[in-house]
């Protein structure tokens, strides 16, 4: 066979490293004890490699380091500020722009200029912050992604998409007057960083129009969702990322976004409008609760680093080894016969932990459990994906999602292909130890967002 001849490479190089510590067994043990079992209470000194999230983790750019010295921190006026908004307008198209101190700070504002208590807001899969600012808000929440992105093992290339038939059965049951709008996110984190494709969007688009309903994207990882449409739809493939980016918000009326994704940043969001009379509305809002609308919660070196970081994140070249490196943990793993969610996603790989650890049922928190057993053999941190994260119903029964996973989360620029080597394998240790692993029980459930906080024993 001749060698491989295709390899993608990182589009940088390395100036400066934060070492590591390793840990034995015995340390790790305690340290998983003493965070009842739940990956986000673990010390990060206690951790090796750190895919809890790729959320603010990513490694900033000598010239996102140069913008932190040009850091205008002025309370108002911050010329840092107008970078950001020119880099909103030029990149994603947007008009207006209310920066937040991050994506949370942006789906607040967003939920309480546009939702009155009683309304329906239809979404492509939860998002857990996103889902409750909605809630707080006053709305219920519907899911209309399609039926194939609550199976892990369809292959579909668009699992992210909306189906329009659900959405068409609640504009029956509530009338459109009472949707304010749609959220799509792109990509669809909890569904396993599952891409839309454009054909979806356009046809949205129509459907919306025609019913007066709004678009709201959660853009957090539009370029990514850029990268898998120019990789698998009909007529993307000689489009830049940036011009796919460009297109998929000319569908929309805003959007929320995590700076601390795409945009390769430590913290900062922003919402972005297109409709001047809600942009006044979240203008005067964002002084309650994130700060003066030139700064939004941040500081200017902040708002420079993600101006910069959002023209990064388009390049196409960066796009492919990013999701390279995705691809090429999911498809190690895959070797090893461990399940993971297909097709690969963009910012990490989801592993089935109901089909790894069939014996534990849901109640016993198959994800968590694998989360913790990931941990305990090598030092390497996940997220729960499953019910524990998908909470309680109003009536305060548990939502018992279809999917059950385990979030590798790959931060972007941080870590080397021989990482993603440990990682499979140790994986794979755990794999083949599966029929000895027991379940958890929760001792400890806060009320808003308990995977963050939750405390867990063993079984
Ligand atoms: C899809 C998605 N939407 C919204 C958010 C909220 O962003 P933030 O963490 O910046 O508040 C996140 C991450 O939290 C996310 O992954
Ligand atoms: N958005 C980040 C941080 C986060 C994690 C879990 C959440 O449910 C909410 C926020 C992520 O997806 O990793």
């Amino acid at each position: 066979m001749l060698p491989k001849r295709d390899s993608w490479a990182e589009p940088y190089k390395i100036k400066m490293v934060e070492l590591l510590k390793m840990t034995t067994p015995e340390q790790r043990k305690k340290a998983l004890i003493e965070a009842g079992y739940n990956t986000f209470l673990l010390k990060s000194e206690d951790v090796y490699i750190d895919l809890l999230t790729d959320s603010g983790t990513s490694a900033m750019s000598d010239e996102q380091w140069s913008g932190m010295m040009r850091g205008d921190e002025a309370y108002a006026g911050s010329k840092n500020y107008y970078n950001l908004e020119k880099a909103v307008q030029e990149v994603y198209g947007y008009k207006y722009l209310v920066p937040t101190h991050q994506g949370r700070g942006a789906e607040n504002i967003l939920s309480q200029i546009m939702i009155k208590p009683g309304d329906t807001v239809p979404g492509n899969m939860y998002f857990t912050t996103t889902r409750l600012h909605q809630e707080l808000a006053g709305a219920v929440f519907h899911d209309v992604i399609i039926d194939e992105a609550h199976d892990s093992n369809s292959e579909y290339p668009f699992k992210g998409n909306v189906d329009l038939n659900k959405v068409e059965k609640l504009v029956q049951e509530y009338g459109a007057d009472n949707i304010p709008y749609i959220c799509v996110a792109v990509t669809v984190n909890l569904a396993g960083g599952q891409p839309v494709s454009m054909k979806n969007l356009k046809e949205l688009r129509a459907y919306t129009h025609e019913k007066g309903i709004k678009i709201m994207l959660d853009m957090t990882r539009i370029a990514e969702n850029a990268y898998f449409i120019q990789q698998k739809e009909e007529g993307y493939r000689l489009k830049t990322i940036a011009e796919i980016v460009k297109e998929i918000c000319s569908y929309t009326d805003g959007g929320t976004f995590s700076g601390k994704k795409d945009a390769l940043v430590n913290i900062g969001g922003f919402l972005a409008l297109n409709d001047f009379e809600k942009f006044e509305e979240a203008r005067n809002m964002v002084v309650v609760y994130e700060g003066l609308h030139t700064y939004g919660g941040l500081a200017g070196r902040d708002m420079e680093a993600m101006a910069i970081g959002i023209h990064e994140s388009v390049q196409d070249e960066h796009m492919k080894a990013r999701i390279g490196q995705v691809i090429y943990l999911g498809d190690k793993m895959d070797e090893f016969g461990i399940p993971i969610v297909k097709p690969i996603g963009g910012h990490g790989i989801f592993v089935d932990a109901k089909q790894f650890l069939p014996h534990i049922p849901q109640d016993e928190f198959p994800a968590q459990t694998l989360a913790a057993e990931i941990y305990l053999d090598a030092g390497i941190r996940t997220m729960e994906r499953g019910i524990v994260s998908a909470g309680r119903k109003a009536n305060g029964e548990n939502y018992h999602p279809k999917l059950e996973l385990v979030r590798f989360t790959i931060p972007r620029r941080v870590y080397t292909q021989a990482h993603m080597d440990v990682i499979a394998e140790s994986t794979a240790r755990v794999y083949e130890r599966r029929n000895q692993i027991k379940g958890l029980k929760m001792i400890y459930e806060p009320k808003y967002l308990r995977f963050f906080q939750a405390r867990f024993e063993q079984l």
